[in-house]
C-alpha cells in the first residue's frame, strides 16, 4: 500500500479516502495500491498551492527555470526507470514509453521558448511614457491527465502553468497513479519549493472535489470529450476561470492516388494503431477510393495489420503495439465492433481479444461503407473504420460530419488536392503523406468542435497559463503641454 500517494505542501500522506490500485494490463500483475485523497484532502492541497503562488511568482524567471532544468536533468538521469514504470502501469511497449519520457524532458526547453516568445514582457516607447505588455500568472490551477500518456501529457500543462507562475493540483488517471507518484518524486529531487505541484490521487470523486472547488483560478483538462463537457457545464457562470480543455477525435484520413502504396500503408498503420489505437490523434476513419490504387492499398493494409506484432512492454523482440490499458478497455473495442457488425459493417480483420485477464487485442479493419447513421463516435482503441468513395469532395463532407475536429491528414501525391482539402477540412491538425499522429510539442496542439475549446495545448499552453497585462508607464506625473479642450488647470 503507497503512503507516498498524495503530495501535498512537498509532504507525502496516505489517501484517507478508499483503496483503489493500478493493474499491469499486459498480465494483471497489481502494479501499485493505494487509497483515494478525500475532499478534505483536496481542500489542503488547494491551501497549500495557494500558500505557495505569491513566493513562486515573485521569484525571477531564472530562478523558476533553474528547477524546471534540474526536473529535466532528472528525466534524463531516470530515464530508463521511468520508462519501465510507465510500461508496466499502461501496457505501452518499451521503445515507446522511452520515447514519452523523451518529450516530457524536450517540454522544459520547448517551454521556455513558448513563454518567452508568446507571454514574455514587450516595451513601446511613446511619448513621455513606455507602454508594456506582460503577463501574469492565473494563480492556483488545476491539471487533469488521461492514461494514454501519463507523464507527457500532464507535463504539457503542469510545465509551462509553473514557468508562469501558477502553483499546481494534479490530478492524475486513476489508472496511472504509480507514474504520477514517480513524477513528483523527480520534481521534489529538482528541488521544486513546498507546494508549487502538489499531487492528490484517486477516482471521479477526487476530480470532482478538485474541480468544484471555490478556491481554484482555472483548470487544464487532457482527457475524454465526455468529462470535458461535463467540465465545461460545471464551469458555466464562472468567466473569471481559465478553462483549458484537450479532448478527443474521430479524425479521419483519407488516401487518394498515391504511387507508393507501401508508403501509404505505413502512414495509415502509425495513424491508426500506434499506441494501440489509444491516441486521441489516431484515425479512426479511413476514406479509401473505389479505385485499382484503392484496392491495392486495402489489400496490402489487410495484409500488414495482420502481421503487427502484439506483445508484451519487455519482449526482447519488440511489438509494435502493447496491451491496451485495461481488459475493460479490450473487451469495450470488441463490444464497439460487434455494435457496427450489427450495423451492417463487414469485417476485413477482426480486432480479437487476445488473452483473458490482459487488454490485449489484434488490431482490426472493418468496412463501414454500407452502415446508414454510423455513431460520431471516438472509439479509443486499434480498430480503423473504412468508407470507400468515389467523389473526393463527397470524402471530404464525409470526414467533415463529425463533431470532433482534433487531426486529419491526406495521403495524395498531387498538390493540389492537398490544397483543396485544407481549405475544406475542419480540424486543428492537418497533416498531407504523413502520420496524423505524433504531433510535435514546439507547434499547438488542440482540436476545434468537441475536441476542445480554442485553448491549444503545447507550444501554445503558454497562453492559457498567463494572462496579459497592458500597462503604460511614466517615470513622474507630467502635466500635458497641451490640455483637452475645456479644461483649465493653473
Ligand atoms: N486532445 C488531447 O490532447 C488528448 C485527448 N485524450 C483523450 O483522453 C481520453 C482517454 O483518457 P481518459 O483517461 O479515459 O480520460 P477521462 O476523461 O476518463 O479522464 C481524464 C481525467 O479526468 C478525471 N475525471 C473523470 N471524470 C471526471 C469528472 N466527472 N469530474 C472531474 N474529473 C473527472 C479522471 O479521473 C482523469 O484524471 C480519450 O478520449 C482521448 O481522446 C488523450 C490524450 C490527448
Ligand atoms: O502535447 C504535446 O507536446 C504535443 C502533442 C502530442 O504529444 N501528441 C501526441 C500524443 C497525444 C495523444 O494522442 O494522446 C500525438 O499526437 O501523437
Amino acid at each position: 500500500m503507497s503512503v507516498t500517494t498524495q503530495l501535498i505542501d512537498n509532504q507525502w500522506q496516505a489517501g484517507l479516502g478508499h483503496d483503489f490500485s493500478s493493474i499491469n494490463p499486459s498480465n494483471g500483475e497489481v502494479v501499485w495500491q493505494g487509497k483515494t485523497a478525500t475532499a478534505e484532502q483536496v481542500a489542503d492541497a488547494i491551501k497549500a498551492a495557494r500558500s505557495a503562488q505569491l513566493g513562486w511568482a515573485d521569484m525571477t524567471l531564472e530562478e523558476r527555470i533553474v528547477i524546471l532544468e534540474n526536473f529535466a536533468a532528472e528525466l534524463k538521469e531516470h530515464s530508463e526507470e521511468f520508462a519501465t514504470i510507465i510500461a508496466r502501469e499502461t501496457g505501452k511497449p518499451l521503445w515507446e514509453t522511452r520515447t514519452e519520457v523523451g518529450a516530457m524532458t524536450g517540454k522544459i526547453a520547448i517551454s521556455i521558448r513558448a513563454y518567452n516568445e508568446r507571454t514574455g514582457t514587450t516595451e513601446n516607447p511613446m511619448p513621455g511614457a513606455k507602454a508594456f505588455i506582460r503577463h501574469k500568472p492565473h494563480g492556483v490551477v488545476a491539471v487533469f491527465g488521461p492514461y494514454n500518456f501519463p507523464g507527457h501529457l500532464p507535463n504539457g500543462h503542469i510545465v509551462p502553468a509553473i514557468l508562469a507562475g501558477n502553483t499546481v493540483v494534479f490530478k492524475p488517471s486513476e489508472l496511472t497513479p504509480h507514474v504520477a507518484e514517480f513524477t513528483l518524486k523527480l520534481w521534489l529531487k529538482a528541488g521544486l519549493p513546498a507546494g508549487v505541484i502538489n499531487l492528490v490521487q484517486g477516482e471521479v470523486d477526487t476530480g470532482i472535489a478538485l474541480a468544484s472547488h471555490q478556491d481554484i483560478d482555472g483548470l487544464f483538462f487532457t482527457g475524454s470529450s465526455n468529462t470535458g463537457h461535463l467540465l465545461h457545464k460545471q464551469f458555466a457562470g464562472h468567466p473569471g476561470k481559465i478553462l483549458a480543455l484537450e479532448m478527443g477525435g474521430n479524425n479521419p484520413l483519407i488516401v487518394k492516388d498515391v504511387a507508393d502504396v507501401s508508403a501509404a500503408v505505413h502512414d495509415i498503420i502509425q495513424s491508426g494503431f500506434i499506441t494501440s489505437g489509444q491516441r486521441c490523434t489516431c484515425s479512426r476513419r479511413l476514406f479509401i477510393e473505389n479505385s485499382a490504387n484503392g484496392d491495392a492499398i486495402l489489400e496490402k493494409l489487410i495484409a500488414a495489420t495482420k502481421q503487427i506484432k502484439v506483445a508484451d512492454s519487455f519482449s526482447e523482440d519488440q511489438p509494435f503495439m502493447g496491451a491496451m490499458i485495461s481488459e475493460k478497455a479490450a473487451l469495450g473495442m470488441v463490444a464497439a465492433q460487434q455494435q457496427l457488425l450489427d450495423m451492417g459493417a463487414t469485417s476485413l480483420v477482426e480486432l480479437k481479444h487476445l488473452e483473458p485477464g490482459t487488454g490485449f487485442v489484434s488490431p482490426g479493419i472493418i468496412d463501414v461503407t454500407a452502415v446508414k447513421d454510423m455513431p460520431d463516435e471516438e472509439h479509443f482503441g486499434p480498430l480503423i473504420k473504412v468508407y470507400r468513395y468515389t467523389d473526393f469532395d463527397s470524402a471530404i463532407n464525409e470526414a467533415n460530419n463529425t463533431s470532433f475536429g482534433l487531426s486529419a491528414g491526406l495521403l495524395s501525391d498531387d498538390s493540389d488536392d492537398y490544397q483543396h482539402f485544407l481549405k475544406r477540412i475542419r480540424a486543428g491538425i492537418v497533416n498531407w503523406n504523413r502520420p496524423i499522429t505524433g504531433a510535435s510539442s514546439a507547434a499547438p496542439f488542440g482540436g476545434i468542435g468537441a475536441s476542445g475549446n480554442h485553448r491549444a495545448s503545447a507550444y501554445y499552453a503558454a497562453d492559457y497559463c498567463a494572462y496579459p497585462v497592458a500597462s503604460v508607464e511614466a517615470e513622474k506625473v507630467n502635466l500635458p503641454q497641451t490640455l483637452a479642450p475645456g479644461l483649465i488647470i493653473e
